[in-house]
């Protein structure tokens, strides 16, 4: 049907998306699978839940790459210069990467959705838990190893720090390309509240690991349809092959609860 078809597109017909993933990542069908669709008046009110911090003042940007399924902009993780602490996190965790996901022309590309609705795009900053854990490579098969703070992108006025990250995406439009990105501090990407959704998830992409606590903000950030068409512009397809795919839907749709709650910050 066109709602399979659809499915199947998400990280496009080539790249075998979503539905075949659980055939080399049987955790795919896993209890706590991430994205979620977060209905906000089934979640639960936390008075415990604290609000959440982000020390990024020292943070040290190093470059922008294109890995085959997103944009991402690396940090020096060294020590704890650039972390998130608080709310439902028992230690603060280091920022290693953040990234985005996106829709084609005219439809959204969120990976969490709210009552059912998608945004046009969301990013996720990606940290580990190095109090308990030595690499992130480490951290990332840990219960409790990852938070990934999740940011919504809606439609509308340009956004004016994210021409920072779109001016850089034209040096990277093939697979496996990277450019220097130094000096960006990704607090200027977050919206005026920290109120938040949390509960317990997965990677969205393979590897999959159930290693994530999910901070979503529940403030979009709004950026111009134009912004988010830059992220378009991008391949799933390295300079050297024939066939150029567009980087588009490259997110997971929505995975069962399986019980799970979800928590209110307020
Ligand atoms: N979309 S996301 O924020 O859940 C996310 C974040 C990070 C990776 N990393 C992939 C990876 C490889 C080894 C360990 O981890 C994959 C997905
Ligand atoms: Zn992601």
């Amino acid at each position: 049907t066109l709602s399979e078809l659809s499915i199947r597109n998400t990280f496009c017909l080539v790249c075998q998306g979503p539905p075949v993933w659980h055939k080399n990542y049987p955790v795919a069908q896993g209890n706590r699978q991430s994205p979620i669709d977060i209905i906000p008046h089934q979640t639960s009110h936390d008075p415990g839940l604290g609000p959440i911090t982000l020390n990024y003042d020292q943070c040290t940007s190093i470059n922008i790459t294109n890995n085959g399924h997103s944009v991402v902009v690396e940090f020096e993780d060294p020590d704890d210069r650039s972390v998130i602490l608080g709310g439902p996190l028992d230690n603060p965790y280091r920022l290693k990467q953040f990234h985005f996901h996106w829709g084609g022309k005219g439809c959204h590309g969120s990976e969490h959705t709210v009552s059912g609705n998608s945004y046009a795009s969301e990013l996720h900053l990606v940290h580990w838990n190095a109090v308990k854990y030595k690499t992130f490579g480490e951290a990332a098969t840990a219960p409790d190893g990852l938070a990934v703070l999740g940011i919504f992108l809606e439609t509308g006025d340009d956004h004016r720090w994210l021409h920072m990250i779109t001016d850089a995406l034209y040096m990277v439009k093939f697979k496996g390309s990277v450019t220097d990105f130094k000096a960006f501090n990704p607090k200027c990407l977050l919206p005026s509240s920290l109120h938040y959704w949390t509960y317990l998830g997965s990677l969205t992409t393979p590897p999959l690991h159930e290693s994530v606590i999910w901070i979503v903000l529940k403030e979009p950030i709004i950026v111009s349809e134009k912004q988010v068409h830059v992220f378009r512009m991008l391949l799933f397809t390295g300079e050297e092959e024939d066939e150029r795919i567009r980087m588009e839907n490259n997110f997971r749709p929505p995975q069962p609860l399986k019980g799970r709650k979800v928590r209110s910050s307020n």
